[in-house]
């Protein structure tokens, strides 16, 4: 019988497989952030051990960086601490290491893809959920828990409960102003939080070949908030142009063996998933979610849902929970709801490709009065790129504010935080209770989504703001 494409990587990585046990796993990529790595040195310093390959290894700081002032001392002292920890760590065990100020640091999961090092049929591990994202190169990447650091630290390998394979094939074409993560939102909505649970997800279909590198990086980071092991996309001529001339890329014969391998990397017409989601992308439009869960989303069309509506005890509850966490009304519509902040970047959105798009939709406009607006760039890679084009000052012009690279909004670690009660429209991936900041709301859309909602000071798509006067031109 056929094989999926997970199961080939898989199968391509098997170092040790014995009757009823896990099977051990090598690793061809290990990315590190200040977050999930102290205990796992600790463990291993306490041992006695080196880290097994520190080619294999990389770290960069990105949660708990600030994203202002960034030659200054960082003022919080548990930042401070886990950033120090960090440099500490990897200048004993020979890690390379891109910290703050340096022009590979951002985001670990922008970082690894841009460098070349995240790699069609790899093994990619990360303490860190949205290791997930790297599957968009048709890699194998699963976000792995700190002792599971320790343990690939200490031996490259990483033993692996067995999967389950889920494809989900997106027919048709996505409509002019419905992107990747109205995709990814409108599948999670479909599927739940829970629905991926145990599963490698395969994205595939028209629809998803057509997607750009940094769109389908958007859908696989996702994965995770449908609760899957992890997402992927099989590679092809996209993947292979976004890689070729990158710093960790293959390079002359090696590039062209690497293709022809990377070639076989997908799911063979015989192989059979257990479970199978179809979605139509010429039915999806703008998408926005309106709960605490990265499942409780809406097209932007509708109103707030009634938690009566919901036939399942547990949907309803959490529903109730969620719209008197959010502070809206049932049959409220979406449109209506009004921000006071807007946050483009994160892991999910902060790439090249997203800054275009929000600074398309700025330019020549202003954001309202009311709201701040935060643009940070996944990495400073990408922050060169943007500068290079002029983003920046089409984003300082409209009124936002042009931020140095890291997590930054996307999760309350660092200074860039929303007050209790302050409404977010945020291109990441979380909408938790607290998620941005203690008491803070948080509603996921699209980078388009969130500028023209920078513009118009309540939910909006581009298509509402045909009406809105384009600032003139100086000296026209
Ligand atoms: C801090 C880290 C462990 C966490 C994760 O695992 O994803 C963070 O990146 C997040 O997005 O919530
Ligand atoms: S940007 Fe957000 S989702 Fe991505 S690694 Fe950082 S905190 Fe996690």
């Amino acid at each position: 019988m056929g094989r999926t494409l997970a199961e080939k990587v898989w199968d391509d990585h098997v170092v040790r497989r014995a009757e009823g046990e896990p099977d051990l796993l090598f690793i061809d990529l290990h990315l590190l952030h200040e977050v999930t790595s102290p205990q796992a040195f600790d463990g291993l310093r306490k041992a006695g051990r080196p880290v097994r390959r520190t080619d294999l290894t990389i770290a960069t700081e990105d949660h708990n960086t600030p994203t202002l002032d960034i030659d200054k001392p960082i003022a919080d002292p548990v930042s401070r601490t886990q950033l120090e920890t960090l440099r500490k760590n990897c200048a004993e065990f020979g890690v390379r290491l891109h910290p703050l100020g340096d022009v590979e640091q951002g985001v670990v999961h922008v970082v690894g893809p841009q460098l070349g090092l995240t790699q069609p049929g790899t093994t990619v591990v990360c303490g860190d959920s949205h290791t997930s994202t790297h599957g968009a190169f048709g890699a194998l990447a699963f976000g792995i828990g700190t002792s599971q650091v320790e343990h690939v630290l200490a031996t490259q390998t990483l033993p692996l409960a067995p999967f389950k394979t889920m494809a989900i094939t997106v027919d048709g074409e996505l409509p002019e102003g419905v992107t990747a993560k109205d995709l990814i939102l409108a599948i999670i909505a479909r599927i739940g939080t829970g629905g991926g649970q145990g599963y490698v997800l395969e994205y595939r279909g028209p629809a998803i070949e057509k997607l750009s590198m940094e769109a389908r990086m958007t859908i696989c980071n996702m994965s995770i908030e449908a609760g899957a092991r992890a997402g992927m996309i099989a590679p092809d001529r996209t993947t292979f142009d976004y890689l070729q001339g990158r710093d960790h890329s293959p390079q002359g014969e090696d590039w062209d063996a690497a293709v022809a391998y990377w070639k076989t990397l997908r799911t063979d017409d015989d192989a059979v998933f257990d479970a199978e989601v179809h979605i139509d992308a010429s039915e999806l439009a703008p998408f926005v979610t309106w709960g605490t869960n990265p499942g409780q989303g809406a097209p932007l069309s509708a109103s707030v849902p009634d938690p009566a509506s919901y036939e399942d005890a547990s949907e309803r509850y959490a529903a109730e929970k969620a719209l008197e966490y959010m502070g809206l009304t049932a049959g409220q519509p979406l449109r209506d709801i009004k921000v006071d902040t807007v946050f483009v970047g994160s892991c999910t959105n902060g790439r090249i490709e997203d800054l275009r798009s929000a600074a398309a939709i700025l330019e020549g406009r202003k954001v309202a009065d009311d709201v701040r607006m935060l643009i940070v760039p996944g990495s400073v890679r990408v922050s060169l790129e943007a500068v290079a084009e002029g983003l920046d000052k089409v984003f300082t012009a409209a009124g936002a504010e042009w931020r140095h690279a890291g997590c930054s909004m996307c999760l309350g670690m660092n200074p860039d935080q929303l007050a209790p009660g302050e409404r977010s429209a945020s291109t990441s991936n979380r909408n938790f209770e607290g998620r941005q900041g203690k008491g803070g709301r948080t509603h996921l859309v699209s980078p388009q989504v969130a500028a023209a909602t920078a513009v118009l000071g309540h939910l909006a798509s581009p298509a509402d703001l045909s009406d809105v006067a384009v600032a003139t031109p100086a000296g026209v």
